[in-house]
């Protein structure tokens, strides 16, 4: 039986006073749930804020990107020690707004990925098809394809320490999220792209759900066999959505 994974991905929100209010709000119902990881995922400004107020709590956090360097002339960067330093356990790699608008690649995605394991820290690996892939058939493609350099050049044993969000593009920040069978379906296709390399980590390895998840909505996407916990945007950012989303997950 997986364990469940309830993960808030801030993106680019948040202030001192809000930070300390939303931890604040979140941790009665982190603290109370035996069936599921919380985890925040934070812009890098608030990670020594959050890993203060976080120590020796049950909510994990993380960062949401990470650079492909240790150290050196890379203005503007952080680098996985750096983000390990500060008590990370997790790091977003390869969200589709970083695809979209910082040009990552199915490559540099891996790159950072097996950067990240090198450093002890848990990639957290999205992936999902845009609203043309998905009307054009080509969604099972696209996932085998973004796959495709863990799978195939990392290795699949990789995945047993690592953890997988399957994000469809048109459903994230839109209100409209996946149904239940259209996760489901994708889900079951990425364990199986995996199983085909080993059945053991296939059956394993965590793949969260990403995409307008509420609430209302996680009751049912997290009762289906291959979804195993959500990565949370908006309503990773109000504390009553968070707290259904992880009761959800009991
Ligand atoms: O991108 C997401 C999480 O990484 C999902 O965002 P929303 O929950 O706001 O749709």
């Amino acid at each position: 039986m997986r364990r469940k994974i309830v993960m808030g991905n801030w993106k680019l929100n948040g202030t001192k006073e809000s930070v300390e209010a939303l931890l604040t709000g979140i941790l009665p119902a982190a603290q109370a749930t035996t069936t599921a990881d919380v985890a925040v995922c934070a812009p890098d400004i608030f990670i020594d804020q959050v890993s203060r107020k976080l120590a020796d709590t049950p909510i994990a956090w993380g960062a949401e990107n990470n650079d492909v360097h240790t150290s050196g002339a890379y203005t503007g960067e952080t680098s996985p020690t750096m983000l390990k330093e500060f008590g990370c356990t997790y790091v977003l790699v390869g969200h589709s707004e970083r695809r979209q608008y910082h040009g990552e690649s199915d490559a540099s995605c891996a790159h950072k990925y097996a950067l990240l394991q090198e450093h002890g820290l848990i990639p957290v690996l999205c992936i999902g098809e845009t609203l043309e892939e998905r009307e054009s058939d080509r969604t099972n493609d696209v996932i085998r394809k973004q796959l495709a350099p863990v799978l195939n050049d990392l290795g699949v044993e990789t995945l047993k320490n690592a953890v997988i969000a399957y994000e469809p593009v048109w459903a994230i920040g839109t209100g409209k999220a996946a149904t239940k069978e259209m996760a489901q379906e994708v889900h079951a296709f990425i364990r199986q792209l995996i199983a085909e390399k080993s059945a053991e980590v296939a059956q394993g390895v965590q793949v969260l759900y990403g995409g307008s998840v509420k609430g209302a909505n996680a009751v049912e996407l997290f009762a289906q066999e291959d979804i195993d916990g959500a990565l949370v945007g908006g309503a990773a950012l109000i504390v009553e959505e968070f707290d259904a989303i992880i009761k959800a997950a009991g």
